[in-house]
């Protein structure tokens, strides 16, 4: 039942990477939701404090095989932190049941199957499944996931990008096809997995930029900004690799169609967020870096209106790891239980 109090089985699959150890760490202070199942297809049997000792005496159990049957009888949450192409054959799977699904994946994002096969060179998940999955941008779709059943969380770029440009694009105030993206971010977004790219010696005193043109966030940022704005909308977007592990930030530009000062859009996105416990707005001149969210479910946003270029900057700051992926899920799971969206979430940053 919708905001009761009794507590929710929980099961988290694709238990050895960073989204779900990030997911552990945050339901360990959840009242409402109880880790029933760590879900691994690399190392089920093993306890999940051979891989990560720091969980000793918080989650001593053994990691299980994925059996979708005892998750229909024993579960009523399951979080998918599998990479992408995994989460679209399992879901379906539960689409008979009561199981409420978030896939951290980008398996559900996109409403299209041929925009899923471009950008991520897989067969999409099921039209129908596409179409009930909700986009668990908690801040903007907050009715939708209230109702759902099936939530794509966003990825950690999208929503960054998202929530610094919606309440500018909602408003009117940008030249829409004059917007550019340019995003930063650590290496854990890239999980756990061992590559090239994030090896200490090619990180470290590095700023790589990586997937210029062919980032699998392009299209799901175009898609959601141009249903807002209701009009076909094509960013320009760039993403660079810094040698940190947590941390995302996107710092975006676009052409101002109305005259408007920074006080005005400062306070334009103060309203705009002011029921948004997690989207906090800097003062002027103030802009956010992502120690100011490490560790956190927030996304702090900067803004300043460039008079000589008639540009307004944008900056936001989110941890990829919470709100740009488990701190997120976690609040699309209290949004649709009924439950307080901050429960287990609303901490301060880690700083220094
Ligand atoms: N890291 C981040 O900042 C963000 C990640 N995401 C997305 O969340 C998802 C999880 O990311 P993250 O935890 O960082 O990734 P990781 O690579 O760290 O972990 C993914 C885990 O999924 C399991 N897995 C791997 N391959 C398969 C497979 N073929 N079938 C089933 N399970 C598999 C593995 O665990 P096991 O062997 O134990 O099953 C693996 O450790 C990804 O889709 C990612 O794109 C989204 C936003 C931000
Ligand atoms: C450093 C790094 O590689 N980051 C990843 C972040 C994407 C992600 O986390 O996953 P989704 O595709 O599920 O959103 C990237 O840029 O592709």
């Amino acid at each position: 039942m919708k905001g009761s109090h009794s507590v929710k089985n929980v099961a988290i699959i694709g238990g050895t990477g960073y989204g779900a150890v990030e997911l552990i760490r945050l339901l360990q202070s959840h009242r409402y939701m109880k880790i029933k199942q760590i879900i691994s297809h690399s190392q089920y049997g093993d306890q999940i404090t051979s891989v990560y000792p720091h969980l000793t005496e918080f989650y001593d159990d053994p990691m299980e095989e994925l059996n979708i049957n005892r998750l229909k009888d024993e579960i009523d949450v399951v979080f998918l932190a599998t990479p992408a192409g995994v989460a679209k054959d399992l879901v379906p799977q539960f689409q008979e049941s009561n199981v409420q699904c978030i896939d951290l994946s980008g398996d559900l994002r996109l409403h299209a199957r041929e925009a899923y096969l471009t950008w991520y060179g897989k067969e999409a998940a099921p039209q129908e499944i596409l179409d009930e999955a909700v986009y668990g941008l908690s801040e903007i779709y907050k009715e939708e996931i209230i109702k759902a059943k099936i939530i794509s969380n966003p990825g950690c770029f999208p929503t960054s990008a998202l929530l610094g440009l919606l309440p500018a694009v909602e408003h009117g105030i940008l030249n829409n096809q004059s917007i550019v993206i340019d995003g930063k971010t650590g290496v854990s977004g890239a999980g756990r997995k061992q590559s090239q790219m994030t090896h200490y010696s090619e990180t470290n005193e590095n700023v790589t930029p990586y997937k210029i043109g062919k980032h699998q966030h392009i299209p799901e940022i175009d898609l959601y900004l141009s249903q807002v704005a209701n009009e076909d909308i094509a960013t320009t977007f760039t993403t660079h690799l810094i040698p940190m592990t947590r941390g995302l930030l996107c710092t975006m530009y676009g052409k101002l169609d109305k005259q408007v000062s920074t006080p005005e859009v400062i306070d334009l996105y103060q309203s705009y967020y002011e029921t948004h416990p997690f989207v906090r707005i800097r003062e002027e001149g103030v802009f956010p870096s992502t120690k100011e969210v490490y560790g956190s479910n927030f996304c702090d946003i900067g803004l300043h209106v460039d008079e000589r270029t008639n540009q307004l900057i944008i900056g936001s700051a989110i941890d990829n790891l919470v709100k740009g992926a488990a701190g997120q899920a976690i609040q699309n799971a209290n949004l649709m239980n009924g439950w307080d969206e901050k429960h287990g979430l609303y901490h301060i940053p880690i700083f220094p």
